[in-house]
């Protein structure tokens, strides 16, 4: 569905933030895009989306360049920016001002959305507060049906109920044909709904897997000792208990994505090593 090969992009001359990107996502799925601070998450989602153009390499999107912005291929993109940026107008001016550019715009998931969200709707969209304004768009976005659904941190500004019903809605609106990509420092907020996981360090994909890979191949546990050193993957230590990455050595295992981020962030290497084990078995 989205094909990134070879891309480099920067931003000044002096240093570039990709080189010889790679990333092929496919349909179906929930990816969740994890990374520090300035790893590069957002610069890769607006260049996905097409606002950015790659300095050399590609990013096509169901065959069809990104970055050319053809409108049949923007009538498949929907892009929720971290900033969000809404007009003076109300929800229903806006709905029969935007929902023309997207042939699938399903009016009625856009209602539901907005009544799950408890959105205002007799407001100006400018006189919302910042969370409802977020779950505004998200509910537009989500009603689109656009093949591919761009949330760059979703869940930032929305309170606890919401934040469980951005999940319900989400899980329920994924289908064969779309794809969304969930970009978030918040990963307890989607832990259970964003598969495979993409972890982003210096603009680089340092990890890419299944929530299935991710039990098969490592163990998530609370130990009062660590475990023999040829299983350790990563250690933390809070409070004389330690929060361990291992080897899954074949049992039940529940990913800890907390944990897993910090893993590969303190060693990519160790971590690939840990899953290459994985394919030889
Ligand atoms: N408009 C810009 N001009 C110059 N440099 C930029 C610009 N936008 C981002 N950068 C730089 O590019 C790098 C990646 O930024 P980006 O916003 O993509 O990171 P991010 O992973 O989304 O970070 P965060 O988690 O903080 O949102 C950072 O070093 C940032 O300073």
């Amino acid at each position: 569905m989205v094909q990134i090969n070879d891309l480099s992009f920067a931003y000044s001359k002096q240093g570039g933030l990709f080189d010889g990107f790679s990333l092929e996502l496919t349909a179906g799925n929930i990816y969740g895009l994890l990374g520090q601070n300035g790893a590069g998450k957002s610069t890769l989602l607006k260049m996905i989306s097409g606002l950015l153009a790659p300095k050399s390499g590609e990013i096509r999107i169901s065959g069809k360049h990104s970055h050319e912005r053809d409108p049949k291929l923007l009538q498949e993109i929907f892009l929720v920016p971290e900033e969000i940026y809404v007009p003076t107008m109300t929800s229903e001016q806006y709905e029969k001002y935007y929902s023309v550019f997207y042939p699938r715009f399903d009016q009625q998931s856009f209602q539901a959305y907005l009544q799950a969200f408890e959105v205002p709707v007799d407001k100006m969209l400018t006189q919302l507060s910042l969370g409802q304004k977020k779950k505004f768009l998200l509910a537009f976005g989500l009603a689109t049906d656009t093949h591919l659904l761009v949330l760059d941190e979703p869940t930032n500004g929305l309170d606890i109920p919401s934040k469980s019903t951005f999940r319900k809605i989400v899980a329920n609106a994924i289908h064969e044909e779309r794809t969304f990509i969930v970009s978030t420092h918040q990963v307890k907020d989607i832990e259970n709904l964003i598969d495979p996981i993409l972890i982003m360090d210096s603009g680089k994909v340092v990890f890419n897997h299944t929530y299935e890979e991710i039990s098969e191949a490592l163990a998530f546990q609370r130990l009062k000792h660590l475990p023999a050193a040829t299983e350790l993957v990563y250690s933390e230590e809070s409070f004389g208990t330690h929060f361990v990455v291992s080897r899954n050595t074949g049992q039940e295992s529940h990913p800890n994505l907390e944990l897993l981020f910090n893993a590969v962030i303190n060693d990519s290497a160790k971590m690939d090593r840990a899953f290459e084990k994985l394919g030889q078995l």
